[in-house]
């Protein structure tokens, strides 16, 4: 079944991630462009991951996990180089409301981790469905080059005429048209 994509609303979420090694790195920094309310525990961290820790404040523990580690939390993320801490921690999870990734066995995974783009509002968000997470990432690459630096401010614009140019039918014509007209002229760039 194909995974369902959806935008979370994460700052009133509680996080933990379980490792502090290479992969652990990579997700805390994708995750910290969106929330700050992430704790960490780990028997080892990477010299980079506890400078990200420290420089945004972020609870730690340098300790191995322990059962019941998870239950403050509303995610857990097991970035672990251990298959069967990331299996018995996905099987804790089950007895509560909590969302679980475990970053080497998808079928232990509620989400899965999409390559992404985030220019002010515009979030644009890449799945293989695990096919190829090395896809994901290049494809991100090339459409990085294609998508204008100014996106930011063409947003900001229609944000604030959506607010002052009264809903209908007109309204609709002149924002597709200007959306239309603003993304063909990528190719003239
Ligand atoms: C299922 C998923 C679960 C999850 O992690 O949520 C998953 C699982 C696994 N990844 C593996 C390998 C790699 N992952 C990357 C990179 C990324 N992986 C990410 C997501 C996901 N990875 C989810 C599916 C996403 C989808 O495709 O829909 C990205 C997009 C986002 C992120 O990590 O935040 C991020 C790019 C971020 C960016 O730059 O934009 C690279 C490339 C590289 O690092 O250069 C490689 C090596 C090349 C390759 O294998 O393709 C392995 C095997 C490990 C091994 O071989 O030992 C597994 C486990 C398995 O498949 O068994
Ligand atoms: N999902 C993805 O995007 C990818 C996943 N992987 C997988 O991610 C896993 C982790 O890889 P790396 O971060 O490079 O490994 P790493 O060796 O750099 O880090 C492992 C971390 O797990 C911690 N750890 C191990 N046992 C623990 C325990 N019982 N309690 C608390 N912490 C514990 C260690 O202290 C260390 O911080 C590997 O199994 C790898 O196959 C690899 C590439 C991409």
């Amino acid at each position: 079944m194909a995974y369902f994509p959806a935008f979370l609303k994460f700052d009133d979420k509680s996080i933990l991630i379980v490792g502090g090694g290479n992969i652990a790195l990579e997700k805390l920094t994708h995750i910290l462009n969106f929330s700050s309310n992430i704790t960490l525990i780990a028997k080892d961290y990477l010299l980079q991951t506890k400078s990200l820790i420290d420089e945004n404040n972020l609870k730690f523990f340098k300790r191995a996990y322990e059962k019941g580690d998870i239950k403050d939390f509303d995610i857990v993320i097991v970035a672990v180089d251990d298959f069967n801490l990331q299996e018995s921690i996905y099987f804790e999870t089950r007895n509560h409301n909590i969302l679980c990734n475990c970053v080497d066995l998808q079928q232990y995974c509620d989400f899965i981790f999409p390559s992404y783009i985030k220019k002010g509002d515009l979030t644009v968000a890449i799945s293989t469905s695990g096919s190829s997470p090395a896809f994901a990432k290049n494809f991100k690459q090339y459409l990085l080059k294609v998508i204008p630096e100014d996106v930011e401010d063409f947003l900001k614009e229609l944000k604030s005429l959506r607010t002052i140019i009264p809903k209908g039918k007109e309204r609709m014509q002149l924002f597709d048209k200007k959306v239309k007209d603003y993304i063909n002229s990528w190719d003239k760039r």
